[in-house]
């Protein structure tokens, strides 16, 4: 099918109204778009903050003339006569195809593959982790999973028990299970996160050793010897009693989702817990890690 769509600027307060309005006239979805370089980095579950310049972007059916539209728009109160628009004709394309197509298996450390589950899989003697990310995040594409990944890779994990708080795709506990890992706990708040964990962990046939939680449902007497948590500063800020204590004396810890300037707040605030090491970073991201006292 083809389509065309209609990206229009405008400001903060407007966008929303606009989207209802472009929806009743025969949008079938609408995606806001950052007009300049205002990036958002930590908006709570469920909430779409959006930027001073926004961009309303309307996708409609080809055959849509959407001219009328536009002149309508300028008579809204809320729009100035000559807003900032443009219509665009939409190449059809299969755009899951495209996403598979473009993701491929990737090294991380000496041991560790991550292959997506419709690749082959190129070292077989590797420690590899099959792998669909389904609606969740985690592919090991994104600097602060690969930080994880390359931690994880480089610890002696035989036997050991670890807790992925934020598991989101599984990625980072089904590696800690194919790296030798005994037990693995992973920890979600959304439970699009927990169904992509458990069937990346069937996929590796190590479901058997993950038990998954949201975190109310997560168990009262929970310990770990090692703790790995890819969730972004502002809940590592907030949740740091919470994840101290879950690590057992002597148990290692690692912290990732953190941009540079955020790190050195975010490690002296674990510091009253753990001997924090010297900083890891890849691109603007951050890792922290650290061993209970
Ligand atoms: C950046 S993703 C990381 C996913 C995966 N562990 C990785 O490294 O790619 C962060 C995950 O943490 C979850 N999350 C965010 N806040 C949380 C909280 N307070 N408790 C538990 N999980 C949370 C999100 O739902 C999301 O799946």
């Amino acid at each position: 099918m083809a389509w065309i769509q209609l990206r229009i600027h405008t400001g903060k307060q407007e966008a929303e109204l606009l989207s209802d309005l472009l929806m009743e006239l025969g949008s079938v979805s609408i995606t806001f778009e950052d007009g300049q370089d205002e990036p958002i980095f930590e908006p709570k579950l469920g909430e779409t903050p959006l930027w001073t310049d926004t961009v309303v972007i309307a996708l409609f059916d080809a055959n849509m003339d959407l001219q009328p539209i536009v002149e309508m728009l300028k008579n809204l109160p809320y729009m100035s006569q000559d807003f900032a628009y443009k219509i665009e004709q939409i190449e059809d394309k299969d755009w899951v195809r495209e996403w598979m197509d473009a993701f491929h298996p990737i090294k991380f450390g000496q041991r560790l593959w991550i292959c997506p589950s419709w690749r082959e899989i190129p070292d077989p003697q590797a420690v590899n982790v099959i792998l669909d990310p389904g609606l969740a995040f985690g592919t090991g594409t994104h600097p602060t999973t690969a930080l994880c990944l390359e931690w994880l890779d480089g610890l002696d994990l035989a036997g050991k028990e670890v807790v992925d708080f934020g598991c989101g795709s599984g990625i980072l506990a089904v590696a800690a299970l194919k790296l030798g890992a005994d037990k693995v706990t992973g920890i979600d708040i959304d439970y699009q996160a927990i169904d992509a964990s458990k069937a990346n962990a069937e996929r590796n046939d190590v479901a058997d050793r993950l038990s998954l939680y949201l975190p109310q449902d997560q168990p009262a007497d929970l310990k770990t010897e090692i703790l790995v948590a890819n969730i972004l500063a502002g809940p590592l800020r907030e949740l740091a009693p919470l994840i101290a204590d879950l690590v057992q004396p002597g148990g290692k810890l690692a912290l990732s989702g953190l941009l540079r300037e955020q790190a050195e707040e975010i490690s002296e605030c674990y510091a009253q817990w753990f001997v924090m090491d010297e900083p890891a970073h890849k691109e603007d991201w951050t890792r922290l890690t650290g061993v209970r006292k």
